[in-house]
């Protein structure tokens, strides 16, 4: 009762519906419905405005912001934790980069840092350029029948293809073998996760993994991914010893110079920490975080793009002048890399701009560390916050029209209006998106390639299209598109 007065006192100064005094919120939001709980989210935002308090069952609360300053206190703090939702892929991921805290994160974020320069991810391109090439050529039946598809599944193997060759230096060729076993896991485990945040009992860990056969297929699924990455660090170890040439550095200058292109998995295995090597489980729980972070992000950062592009074709056509412009007579073919791609304003705007309206990562959170004092009472340390990125991007006093996709927002001149909280996919702080310039390349190119070879046009039933989120932004239906080969 003490903490309900407590907590009652700090909800006076946010926002929200008046809760049911047991169920709280929950009655708010419909219980078979995903995209409808997601939905009535970005509602309440609307009702009651950018900062508000969300009550679960009795005392059970959590904090969201998404005022500028509140979330600036928030991802600005010297300390952070991540919030409870992230514990549900733990099993999976270990307490690589994204969920670490401390000192562990901290020593892991300066190891993998240099792993993005920008000499690596030039060296990355070539499997982008590759791998989007089979993209294309697979998607091509839809193009000569005109049959209507759903675009994200294709993107999504395409995607997973490529991380599992720029992160482990595998090919499991996800594009032409759909049913692999790997494939089939990674994608299912985002399903699992999926059920047990809506789940009523996935927030109590000891009911769940006993009770629930959700987490007793999660258990095999988990056990089958970390053997597939153990064997693969295993059998990549024992290469690097039969051949201590290759045991560099590969952020060291001379590695970086050379045209040999670089795993991550690589410089996990050539690192020290105190003279001592990284051991197999370190390594593991970095690669699968990698694999969770790096697929299913660009593959809604990609389908998302070509979905605003098959509902706005004067865009479309703007942007397939850009491609012809710049890269010439050999538009359809010419390998693109982190340089070329430079070279296009208008990509970079539209891009941008749909990151805003559909960003892959629609909600972050964390746990506060120390109390912070916001809308003028101090919230303790200890309590969950969410940061809707999704809300953020759509506040019409930063966005006139909100809804409307228009890519002139992100010239240079508009965006030295906004302020830096108001713009933030890849999130702000020192636990921003690491992966920022792999993830952009990967979209600019899959956009670039695709557009060379087609018109994209949307699909019947494409402007229906629902969201549901659990880590990632996804659409619940797929995204329907139709393709037209351009001549
Ligand atoms: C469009 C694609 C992507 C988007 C929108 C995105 C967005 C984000 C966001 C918002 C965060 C902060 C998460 C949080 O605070 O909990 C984050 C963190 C992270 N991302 Fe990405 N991401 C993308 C692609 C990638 C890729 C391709 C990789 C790896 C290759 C990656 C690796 C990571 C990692 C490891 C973290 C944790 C960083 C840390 O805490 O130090 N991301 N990402």
């Amino acid at each position: 009762f003490r903490q309900r007065q407590r907590l009652q006192q700090i909800a006076a100064r946010f926002g929200g519906p008046k809760p049911h005094w047991l169920l709280g919120h929950l009655p708010e939001f419909p219980a078979d419905d995903i995209p409808g709980i997601f939905e009535r989210m970005v509602q309440l935002h609307e009702e009651y405005g950018q900062d508000l308090f969300n009550w679960g069952l009795l005392n059970d609360h959590m904090v969201i912001v998404s005022s500028p300053e509140n979330v600036e206190k928030v991802v600005m703090a010297k300390q952070t934790q991540k919030s409870m939702i992230y514990e549900f892929i733990e099993p999976w991921l270990g307490r690589g980069l994204l969920i670490s805290a401390g000192e562990k994160w901290f020593h892991r974020r300066k190891i993998i840092t240099p792993t993005f320069h920008f000499k690596i991810l030039e060296g990355f391109a070539s499997v982008f350029n590759r791998e989007v090439s089979v993209l294309v050529d697979r998607l091509s039946p839809y193009a000569d029948s005109g049959q209507e598809f759903d675009i994200y599944e294709p993107i999504s193997l395409y995607a997973l293809d490529s991380i599992c060759e720029t992160s482990m230096g595998v090919s499991i060729n996800a594009q032409h073998n759909p049913s692999n076993q790997y494939v089939r896991d990674v994608k299912r485990m985002s399903e699992l996760i999926l059920l047990r945040i809506f789940h009523l009992l996935g927030s109590f860990p000891r009911t769940f993994w006993t009770l629930m056969p959700n987490a007793w297929e999660q258990r095999k699924l988990i056990q089958r991914l970390h053997d597939f990455t153990d064997s693969v660090i295993h059998s990549r170890r024992q290469q690097l010893l039969a051949a201590p040439e290759q045991r560099k550095d590969p952020t060291d200058e001379d590695s970086l110079n050379s045209k040999k292109r670089h795993t991550f998995l690589d410089l996990l295995l050539n690192v020290t920490v105190d003279g001592r090597p990284l051991s197999d489980a370190d390594i593991r729980e970095e690669v699968d975080t990698f694999m969770f972070e790096g697929h299913d992000t660009t593959t809604s950062g990609i389908a998302f793009t070509f979905y605003q592009l098959a509902k706005h074709p004067d865009i479309q056509e703007k942007l397939y002048q850009e491609i012809v412009d710049v890269l010439g007579a050999d538009f359809r073919t010419v390998p693109l890399s982190y340089g070329t791609l430079q070279s296009f304003p208008y990509l970079d705007m539209v891009v941008k701009e749909s990151l805003r309206l559909l960003p892959p990562v629609s909600n972050i959170g964390r746990r506060l560390v120390e109390d912070i004092e916001m809308n003028g009472v101090t919230v303790p340390a200890g309590t969950d916050i969410s940061i809707p990125i999704f809300v953020i991007h759509r506040n019409p006093a930063v966005y006139p029209e909100p809804e409307r996709f228009v890519p002139e927002r992100f010239s240079e001149e508009n965006t030295q209006r906004r302020g830096p909280y108001d713009y933030m996919p890849f999130s702000i702080g020192s636990r921003n998106c690491i992966g920022q310039r792999y993830a952009l390349m990967e979209i600019k190119i899959t956009v670039v390639r695709m557009l060379a070879h087609y018109r994209i046009l949307p699909g019947s039933a494409m402007c229906q299209m629902r969201l549901k989120t659990d880590l990632v932004l996804r659409p619940d239906k797929g995204i329907p598109i139709k393709l037209v080969l351009r001549q």
